[in-house]
C-alpha cells in the first residue's frame, strides 16, 4: 500500500518544504489538478529533480487527446498520469500507448462515474494501472463514503490495482486499509494539519 499525498494549493516552495518533512512517509507527490491549472509541468519537473526517489503524479484528469497530454506530463518527469474513467475508450488507451512508451502508469479516476461496476471492468481490460474511487471536492460535505465504491472496483478488478481519493483522514483510513487499496490519496488532511510531517507519519502507521 503507498501513501500519496496530494499538493493541490500550496506553493511550489511550500510543497518541496513538505516533501523534505514528509520524507520516508509520502510514496508518491501527487501534482494536484489545481497546482496544475497554476503551474503547469514546473512542479513535476521541480519534484523529480529534488526527490528523484518519490514517484510523481500529475494528476491533469485528462478527458481527450489522451496520448499528446499523457505523453506531455510523461516527457516532463511523471512516473503516474490520470485520465478520467467517464472518458472515450479511445482517450484511455491513448493514454496507455504513451505510458507504454514512457515507462509510466496510468491512475484512472472515476471521479462522477454512474455505471461504476460496468466501466470499471471496461477500463480494467484495457491495460491501465490503477482505478481510483473518488469523491469529488465538490461533494464532500455531503458526507458521501468511497467505500461502498471501491468495494465495487475491488471486487471487479482483475488487473489493475485500486486507489482511493477524496477526503481521507486518520478516522476514516483504516476502514479503506481494511478493505485494501493500492494507493491512498491523501490531501488536505496532511497539508492543512498543524504538524504536517507528523500527519503523514501518522497516515503511513496506519497502512499495510
Ligand atoms: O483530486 C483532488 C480533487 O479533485 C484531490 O487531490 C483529492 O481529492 C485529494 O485531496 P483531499 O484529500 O483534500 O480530498
Amino acid at each position: 500500500m503507498k501513501l500519496q499525498v496530494a499538493l493541490d494549493t500550496l506553493t511550489l516552495e511550500d510543497c518541496l518544504t513538505l516533501l523534505e518533512e514528509t520524507k520516508g512517509s509520502v510514496d508518491i507527490a501527487e501534482v494536484g489538478t489545481p497546482f496544475i491549472i497554476e503551474e503547469g509541468m514546473r512542479p513535476v519537473r521541480e519534484f523529480k529533480k529534488h526527490f528523484p526517489d518519490i514517484e510523481v503524479l500529475a494528476d491533469a484528469k485528462i478527458m481527450d487527446a489522451g496520448e499528446l497530454e499523457a505523453e506531455t506530463a510523461f516527457k516532463a518527469g511523471a512516473d503516474i498520469v490520470t485520465v478520467l474513467g467517464a472518458s472515450n475508450d479511445e482517450t484511455i488507451l491513448g493514454a496507455v500507448k504513451a505510458a507504454k512508451k514512457y515507462h509510466g502508469k496510468i491512475m484512472i479516476d472515476m471521479i462522477a462515474v454512474k455505471n461504476l461496476e460496468e466501466r470499471t471492468k471496461e477500463i480494467d481490460a484495457m491495460g491501465v494501472d490503477y482505478i481510483c474511487v473518488h469523491t469529488a471536492f465538490d461533494v464532500q460535505s455531503s458526507g458521501k463514503d468511497p467505500l461502498d465504491e471501491l468495494k465495487i472496483v475491488n471486487r471487479v478488478i482483475q488487473h489493475a490495482q485500486s486507489a482511493v481519493a477524496g477526503g481521507v483522514k486518520l478516522s476514516t483510513i483504516d476502514a479503506i486499509v481494511e478493505e485494501g487499496a493500492g494507493i491512498i490519496v491523501v490531501g488536505g488532511a496532511i497539508c492543512n494539519a498543524q504538524a504536517r510531517a507528523e500527519a503523514a507519519k501518522e497516515m503511513k502507521r496506519h497502512l499495510r
